[in-house]
């Protein structure tokens, strides 16, 4: 197992301890999200008893098969939303999307009491961050009129997969290099108020807790 595997299975080994029974969790997506979906599969199985409501069709798979209930809506708020992000700046925001499932990735963030960010040492950006490419879902209608709104404000973008990779949505993710981003609350705003951009993987101000994972143990950041 890699380092950073490994230190993705910690974080999410260290979020499963804050799920308690009658929880009501949002489920988030990716590799670091899988090993929480495995490990809280595993106190299912032995008892806890729970309900998800899960960001991606991926997710809802991976939970269902370790025996984990998943309602496709709901009319309350989630106690609490676990997942992972592709970076995290200084003051806890995130640049998600990576897998493709940041439109529910950030209804189901919208919509917990708790947000907690499950992330290994790597994504830890600081001054980094914005050197991993912002996703931005466009709707494939426009798409590349869109795409030019958004450069415009100092990008350079990409459709991922040349267009191919459509999301759980039907739309497609325009991976946009925008090197450092230093305010990402006005940026968020901006890209959004381009008709044809869904959604920015841009989530500010919306993380309780990072559980970072390293060698042997999880650190955690506390942030409201
Ligand atoms: O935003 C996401 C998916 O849309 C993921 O949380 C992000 O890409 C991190 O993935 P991983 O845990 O595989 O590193």
């Amino acid at each position: 197992m890699q380092n950073t595997d490994k230190e993705k299975k910690i974080a999410a080994k260290e979020a499963v301890q804050l799920i308690k029974d009658g929880m009501i969790i949002g489920i988030g997506t990716g590799s670091t999200v899988n090993y929480f979906i495995e490990e809280l599969g595993k106190k299912v199985a032995s008892g806890l008893k729970v309900k998800g409501v899960s960001s991606s069709t991926k997710s809802s798979d991976l939970a269902r098969s370790y025996g984990i209930e998943i309602m496709d809506d709901f009319e309350g708020t989630m106690d609490i939303d676990v997942d992972g992000a592709d970076q995290v700046d200084g003051n806890g925001n995130l640049i998600k999307g990576g897998g493709g499932a940041l439109l529910r990735e950030k209804i189901v963030a919208f919509n917990s009491r708790r947000v907690c960010i499950i992330v290994d040492r790597e994504k830890m950006a600081g001054d980094r961050f914005g050197s991993f490419p912002l996703p931005v879902e466009v709707t494939p209608y426009f798409a590349s009129g869109t795409i030019k709104h958004i450069e415009k404000l100092g990008s350079h973008c990409k459709l991922r997969q040349n267009g191919n990779f459509v999301t759980d949505n039907g739309n497609l993710i325009a991976d946009c290099e925008f090197g450092k981003i230093s305010d990402p609350c006005i940026l968020e705003k901006k890209i959004k108020s381009i008709p044809g951009v869904v959604e920015v993987g841009l989530f500010v101000n919306m993380t309780s807790e990072i559980i970072v994972g390293s060698e042997n143990s999880a650190k955690f950041i506390k942030l409201k």
